[in-house]
């Protein structure tokens, strides 16, 4: 995969420093209570699975699948539910984990569905986000870094199903888009 990356924009090393760092800031914010990870498939499969085990405090997780996007790099704007959640989470401590936000338009369909089921809590980690693509405001609570406008691979994130895999943050050469 690596003959395809033009740059690696943000390396593992620093990837896993910010998720044991957000993993840090969470654990001390919901002492004493028990709260529910919920990730977006597919993306968040990857920081997922790393945060929660930077989280020393009993947890549970769930997952949902929303997807707005086809095979290509930008949003269609259509958002839908493809999984919902096995949990119930009137009154649980709910903590929404993302890979990336991108125009905000999959965290917003997600926020509103999951806030008129009545939480205790509701908030969001995402490990990346592109401000300049923002359609809609979203209130980060658990940020990891900001990327330029470009698409980025690696960590969960996919270019055409492939690149999830790709231990690093990565911005493909133009012309694996046009192949
Ligand atoms: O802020 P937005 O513009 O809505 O974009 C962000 C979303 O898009 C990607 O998911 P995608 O729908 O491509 O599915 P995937 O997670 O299975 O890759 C990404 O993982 C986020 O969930
Ligand atoms: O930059 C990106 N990369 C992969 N998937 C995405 N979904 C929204 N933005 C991106
Ligand atoms: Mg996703």
């Amino acid at each position: 995969m690596m003959p395809d990356v033009k740059e690696v924009l943000i390396p593992s090393s620093e990837v896993q420093a910010k998720v044991r760092e957000l993993g840090a800031r969470i654990t001390e914010d919901y002492e004493g209570e028990r709260p529910l990870l919920v990730g977006v498939l597919r993306g968040a499969v990857v920081v997922m699975s790393d945060l929660m085990r930077n989280i020393d405090l009993p947890c549970e997780l769930d997952f949902m699948d929303i997807s707005s996007y086809g095979s290509g790099t930008s949003s269609s704007g259509v958002v839908r539910i493809l999984k919902d959640l096995e949990e119930d989470v009137t009154g649980r401590h709910v903590l929404v984990v993302e890979d990336i936000i991108d125009t905000g338009l999959t965290l917003s369909y997600l926020m509103r569905s999951l806030k008129a089921r009545k939480p205790a809590s509701l908030e969001i980690c995402a490990l990346l986000t592109k401000p300049s693509r923002r359609k809609v405001d979203l209130d980060v609570k658990y940020l990891g870094f900001e990327v330029p406008d470009e698409f980025v691979v690696g960590y969960g994130l996919d270019f055409a199903g492939a690149y999830r895999n790709l231990p690093d943050i990565c911005i493909l050469k133009e012309e694996v888009f046009a192949s």
